[in-house]
């Protein structure tokens, strides 16, 4: 048997004989010209080979990319219809003729709006696409007697334009940021010379010298000796970050604002991550979410988009935001910012992005051999606040063969984190082969009292079971594809056993998915059509999931392809399809028909087997 396989029972097998006319799991040719563009050969007999050199991996950098800006603006004044105040601005941009608007906005998508259904008014009003649900005959915008305009909004977060103003303007107040970096480098300085004159002593008694990097059991108090005399106001505090408590403010005593051990994480996950999908997992039982990773240069710029991207849903108890970016002082700022004005639970830091455009400018997983910078970014991001963690999340190295999580994991525990997250493959591997789960325990194993979060490969409850039994040493996992694959993964984990939604189940999940998408997204055009393109994005996962009742021997692996299947009704066989046609087609059944010249090229390539 081919592990790489998942095999299906003869009954649901799609044969030669059927002719594919099934829309069973077949890839489209949209798929198919992309992976030949990816290097991806297919032989005569139906066989791949990979050509190695030519492949490219990561995003899909030539897909068409979406711009929302041929969708018109209803002005602001008129979105409740006519009779309302007249639009007092002399050069407003936004649209005026209401008739010519509403002629051009195009068909209801249904009778009922859920953002009116749940909240009693609809902010998009006239130009909702659901509007007839909460219009009168004379055209005008209703609201619900129930309707409470008081009521806290449902989510947080984002700029608003005095900050963006603010943050432009280079009127921020950044001297605590400076300051911690200043104290930082004093840190590292410390630690450097220290470093230094212990090896001279040793070379002149002729001592042997660990290798590079490695560090001996003594290392971490020693370290904090040396900082303490540098400083001697510099105390080594709960989380093991020896910056001066009294000029940050820290409490030494209190213990970091989250716990976590014994948690199941949900990755934070580039556009897939998005905050409606986070709604669904958070339903799910995911108990700890964490927003799409924000580069920190756009944040401090104001830019709205990036903003956009530490939004929380009112349902996300513990809430992170993960930042990016190059350079410490940036970084920190970006920390700063979040934390006076956000509300987050922690801070993740990515050291693990591969993306190519990022590690060429030395952010992302750079920062796993850039170690002074790195020093620098978490001994002054955790020191911000004892009540805001900061976490880091890393591969196991760049190169396959050349793990440094080992060496780094000890020192970012020693430098404040509260929590480190490994994904147990390198840079170069992006998604092949298997995480290496008995390196994650190796890492594990070394961290003195900060939680280690496993990341990587898991799909079902049994790999859940056996990753933990693999490493002892991991207080909590975190998941990613396997989230994208099948959401309900997190409940399978707390139930301890596997859930086979039905295809109308699993269609329901995706209509909650369109009502999460309109309330955030907007339900005008514009919003709907958002909506799709994220919807369509995550299909590109969900085709992937396989009804345990069809495979020969469940659970799923992550990286085992099905043979050719059909399911066992029309909308099993549909939400299998690896055609990006079906995916929408079922986006038109949950969203109507899609815009003239439609195209769609999913952004992730990690979404293939
Ligand atoms: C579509 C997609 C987007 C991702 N975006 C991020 C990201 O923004 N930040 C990050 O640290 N990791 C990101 N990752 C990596 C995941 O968080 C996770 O580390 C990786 O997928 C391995 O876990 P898994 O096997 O459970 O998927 C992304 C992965 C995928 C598939």
């Amino acid at each position: 048997m081919d592990s790489g396989i998942c095999y299906i029972k003869p009954e649901y097998l799609v044969t030669e004989a059927d002719g594919g006319s099934a829309a069973a799991n077949t890839e489209n040719s949209e798929n198919n010209k992309r992976k030949r563009e990816d290097g991806e050969e297919v032989q005569a007999g139906g066989k791949k080979k990979w050509d190695k050199k030519e492949r490219k991996r990561g995003q899909n950098k030539n897909r068409p990319v979406f711009k929302d800006e041929r969708y018109s603006h209803l002005c602001h004044s008129l979105i409740d219809g006519t009779g309302g105040e007249a639009c007092s601005l002399d050069n407003c941009r936004y649209v005026h003729d209401l008739d010519a608007f509403l002629a051009a906005k195009g068909e209801d998508l249904g009778l009922e709006c859920y953002v009116y259904t749940t909240k009693g008014y609809c902010a998009r009003g006239v130009s909702c696409r659901f509007a007839k649900a909460h219009t009168n005959e004379q055209g005008r915008n209703l609201k619900r007697e129930d309707y409470d305009d008081k009521a806290p909004p449902t989510t947080c977060n984002g700029v608003s334009s005095e900050l963006q103003v603010r943050l432009r303007k280079h009127d921020y107040d950044f001297s605590r940021s400076k300051e911690l970096i200043r104290m930082a480098e004093k840190l590292r300085d410390a630690r450097k010379l220290k470093e230094k004159q212990e090896k001279e002593n040793n070379q002149s008694e002729g001592t042997v010298t660990p290798p590079a990097g490695e560090k001996q059991p003594s290392d971490t108090a020693e370290m904090l000796d040396a900082e303490q005399h540098t400083d001697s106001k510099s105390k080594p505090t709960a989380t093991g970050c020896a910056i001066d408590d009294s000029a940050i403010g820290r409490d030494a005593d209190q213990k970091p604002a989250v716990d976590f051990r014994e948690k199941l994480v949900l990755s934070p996950l580039t556009t897939l991550g998005n905050l409606p999908f986070r709604r669904i997992c958070k339903e799910f039982g995911a108990d700890i979410t964490c927003g799409e990773m924000a580069c920190a240069q756009p944040l401090l710029k104001g830019m709205g988009q990036e903003w956009a991207l530490t939004k929380r849903h009112q349902s996300e108890d513990v809430f992170g935001v993960q930042l990016c970016g190059n350079n410490p002082n940036m970084i920190n700022q970006a920390a700063q910012v979040i934390h006076e004005t956000a509300q987050v639970d922690f801070i993740d830091l990515n050291i693990g992005c591969p993306i190519d455009l990022i590690y060429q400018q030395g952010g992302g997983s750079a920062l796993m051999r850039r170690t002074n910078i790195l020093e620098l970014t978490v001994r002054s991001c955790a020191a911000l606040s004892d009540r805001l963690p900061f976490t880091v999340k890393m591969r196991t190295g760049i190169y396959a063969d050349k793990s440094v999580a080992h060496e780094l994991l000890p020192l970012v525990e020693e430098w404040g984190a509260s929590a480190v997250t490994l994904h147990g493959r390198s840079r170069e591997q992006r998604y092949t082969k298997h995480a290496n789960w008995a390196y994650i325990e190796e890492c594990a194993a070394k961290a003195k009292r900060m939680p280690v979060i496993g990341n990587g490969d898991i799909l079902s409850y049994e790999d859940y079971i056996e990753r933990r039994t693999l490493a002892p040493h991991v207080s909590s996992v975190m998941i990613g594809r396997g989230a994208l694959i099948k959401p309900w993964i997190f409940q399978e984990i707390k139930e301890k056993q596997a859930w086979s939604p039905s295809s109308g189940q699993r269609y329901e999940m995706l209509q909650k998915f369109c009502n999460y998408g309109l309330e955030h997204w907007g339900s005008d055009t514009k919003g709907v059509e958002t909506t799709r393109r994220f919807l369509l994005e995550w299909q590109s996962f969900l085709y992937r999931y396989i009804p345990e009742a069809l495979q020969t021997a469940p659970p799923q692996k992550i990286n085992a392809r099905p043979q050719k299947y059909r399911g066992r009704d029309e909308m099993e066989t549909l939400m299998s399809s690896g055609n990006a046609a079906d995916w929408v087609k079922l986006s038109e059944s949950l969203l109507g028909r899609v815009p003239e010249s439609f195209t769609f090229v999913p952004k992730h390539k990690a979404n293939a087997f």
